[in-house]
């Protein structure tokens, strides 16, 4: 019975899963709530660190991948490093280079939170990783301003060509979001229209992670 009852009060990071069509404004919406809480609190890890390692094919074979199918992420790495996290162990997340197609040589640093956002367009189609999350979160923004903001964003940061952005949109990201992403709508908590300018979505999510995190503190005081 003391078993249960320590069991009970230990702490486990809580996961929360956001999710979204590609420039939805997932990674927006993450870092509202993020700017919202102290960094050795809450942290986010983005499932596009986890796309797989390509640096065994030439540049030109990685332009064949599609980026938008569940097989491009090695998701098994990801569910792994969370598990490490909620046993109380740092982890070295892979960081993604998107101008190479593939994973640079550096890993960053991350210690055990008590709340992680696990953030990307795929997040919530593998069951496993559902499984972990104790809220998940659906951004829907329309097809039209995804395709606008993806241009901008891919020419800007990603050293695309608009040419190269349409011909990907039309091949791989349309129909991957219809066929894997916006089926999985149905398995979320919570639908935020419009992301970031969502005032009150917003609230919503910050007002839980509050409540998460007092209740943890009452864990520490016991
Ligand atoms: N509500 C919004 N209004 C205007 N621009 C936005 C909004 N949300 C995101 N953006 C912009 O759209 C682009 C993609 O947003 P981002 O949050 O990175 O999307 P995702 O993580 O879903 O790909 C960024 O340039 C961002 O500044
Ligand atoms: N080498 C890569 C890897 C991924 N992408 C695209 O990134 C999108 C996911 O990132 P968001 O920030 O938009 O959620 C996804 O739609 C891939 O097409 C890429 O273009 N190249």
């Amino acid at each position: 019975m003391i078993l249960r009852y320590n069991e009970l009060m230990m702490k486990k990071t809580i996961i929360i899963g956001v999710t979204g069509g590609s420039a939805s404004g997932k990674t927006s919406v993450s870092q509202a709530i993020l700017n919202k809480f102290p960094t050795e609190r809450i942290a986010m890890i983005q499932h596009d660190s986890y796309y797989k390692n390509q640096n065994h094919l030439d540049f030109s074979e990685r332009l064949k991948t599609n980026y938008d199918h569940p097989l491009a992420f090695d998701t098994d790495y990801l569910i792994a490093q969370l598990q490490t996290l909620q046993a109380g162990q740092a982890v070295d997340i892979p960081i993604y280079d998107y101008t190479a197609h593939t994973r640079s040589n550096e890993t960053y640093r991350q210690n055990p939170v008590d709340v992680m956002i696990v953030e990307g367009i795929l997040v919530l189609e593998d069951k496993r990783l559902r499984d972990m999350m104790a809220i998940k979160i659906f951004v829907d923004t329309d097809d039209d301003v995804r395709i606008i903001r993806r241009i901008k964003r891919d020419i800007d940061e990603r050293g695309r060509s608009l040419d190269n952005v349409i011909t990907q949109y039309l091949s791989a990201v349309k129909p991957m979001y219809h066929q894997f992403i916006e089926p999985t709508k149905r398995y979320a908590d919570l639908i935020i229209p419009e992301g970031v300018s969502n005032v009150v979505g917003l609230d919503i999510i910050i007002t839980k992670i509050s409540s998460i995190l007092s209740e943890n503190d009452e864990k520490d005081i016991v």
